[in-house]
């Protein structure tokens, strides 16, 4: 049977914005307070999953949230008329307000860990959302997510869906942006990569001390219990504290895998070696660790330009292309880099540059905006069909946004009553396009 890696991409929604919510995170806190432009942001990151399905891959869909986020306003005692619960809390509270108008579940990366049907005990491909307990603003988007994931992968007999861990920072889960699958086929039993940031119940274990390390190891340990993991397939590994406390806030700004390629900063890691030999003892084919050193690429460098934060395709060809960001590009020592990687003898023969600018002042680059969910035929044929990208979906989805998002947004607006009605009229319609049911408050 064939099998494929489909990439699932987070629509974004009308209300991207810059607020600077996200410490730790280099780029939210230093774009903080400029204007966006949700219509270019979306258009964006539609013509980025456009191209990937024009190169033959497999591409869907997942649909945004539902922002401001009136129930959160309301739980926390802001009350009256849609109109009167913005207007308080702009007075009152302007940066809960503002953690209620993210439109950070574009980062589907962070939306859920997916383990393909190759690795689970009931052969069955799992999905946990991710808590995002670490920010406030993140962490009202898991029972939405849940909802979005059940209507794009809503067939019972191949999908079998999670409900998120228990909020509590001992339990800080990121998503797919902390968890990697090697493997020689997408359809073979692969190692699990999980990288964690600190161990939550282990007082004298190293951690951060500038900025939060958001995954725990006890969050992805419990990720793979859920998802009926061998031990002997799943490796978990420190992501190294000084590196966080340097602006890289997940896994997946200082290393990408894909197959058996797991592209990484020497600096990522904690106990790299011995690590590496469990995944090399894990794995039943040849691995290739492509490292960077930091004489070729400095940590400041792969932060500003997201190096690592490029995906990493097999094209049809069998060829592999790392798919990044322009910003690589404009840093001269990234795009040098670059330039010569593909002449290395590893698999990885194409470099493909996107814009994803509007994402990428939010510290989201090519590998944030998209979940990766390795799949067999018939599971691909179970998926919801109206969320996979071709050129009718890639025409309605741009005509949807030029009809309903704004082309510029700053922090002020987010008071605006109108946006409220314009982002529900929007989603409404987008859930009729991909037929998802009623997976927003709104709605039911
Ligand atoms: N690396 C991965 N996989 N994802 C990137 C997520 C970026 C996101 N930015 C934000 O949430 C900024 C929102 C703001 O500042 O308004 C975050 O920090 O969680």
């Amino acid at each position: 049977m064939k099998h494929f890696e489909a990439n699932f991409d987070g629509l974004v929604g009308p209300t991207h914005n810059y607020a600077g919510l996200s410490f730790g995170n280099v780029a939210s806190l230093s774009n903080a307070a400029l204007t966006s432009n949700p219509k270019a942001a979306a258009k964006q990151g539609l013509q980025k999953a456009k191209a990937l399905a024009d190169l033959g891959m497999v591409q869907g869909v997942l649909a945004p949230q539902e922002r401001p986020d009136l129930y959160t306003l309301r739980r926390i005692g802001f009350s009256g008329s849609d109109a009167e619960v913005l207007q308080k809390a702009a007075q009152q509270a302007p940066a809960l307000l503002n953690a209620c108008c993210s439109a950070s579940s574009m980062w589907t990366a962070n939306a859920a860990t997916v383990s393909p049907s190759a690795d689970t005990r009931d052969g069955k491909v799992h999905f946990t959302p991710a808590n995002l307990v670490d920010k406030l603003h993140r962490s009202i988007e898991p029972i939405t997510t849940g909802n979005i994931l059940q209507a794009t992968f809503n067939n019972d007999r191949y999908f079998k869906h999670h409900q998120h861990l228990p909020e509590h920072t001992s339990f800080g889960d990121e998503g797919a942006a902390n968890h990697t699958r090697l493997c020689s086929e997408y359809g073979h039993a692969g190692v699990e990569l999980f990288v964690y940031g600190q161990e939550a119940t282990n007082p004298s274990a190293v951690k951060p001390t500038k900025y939060p390390a958001r995954q725990t190891l006890e969050a992805s340990q419990a990720v793979a219990r859920l998802h009926q993991l061998e031990d002997e397939s799943c490796v978990f590994m420190q992501q190294n504290p000084d590196v966080i406390d340097q602006g890289v806030f997940h896994n997946d700004v200082i290393s990408v895998g894909n197959q058996n390629v797991l592209f990484y900063h020497e600096q990522a890691f904690l106990n790299t070696e011995a690590k590496f030999d469990e995944i090399r003892r894990k794995m039943n084919t040849e691995m290739h660790f492509v490292k960077v050193a930091t004489s070729q690429v400095s940590i400041d460098d792969a932060v500003r330009s997201y190096l690592f934060n490029t995906q990493i395709i097999t094209l049809p060809s069998g060829e592999m292309a790392i798919i990044a960001p322009t910003n690589c590009q404009e840093n001269p020592a990234v795009f040098a880099y670059l330039n010569e990687l593909v002449t290395l003898g590893t698999p990885i023969k194409q470099v493909r540059y996107y814009d994803v600018k509007q994402s990428m002042q939010n510290g989201g680059g090519p590998a944030c905006l998209r979940l990766r969910v390795a799949m067999n035929e018939q599971e691909v044929a179970a998926v919801n069909p109206n969320t996979i990208m071709n050129d009718a979906l890639f025409t309605r989805l741009n005509t949807w946004v030029e009809k309903h998002y704004r082309d510029q947004l700053t922090v002020s607006d987010l008071a605006d009553p109108q946006l409220i009605i314009e982002s529900r009229t929007a989603l409404d319609e987008l859930t009729q396009i991909l037929k998802l049911g009623s997976v927003y408050q709104f709605q039911r």
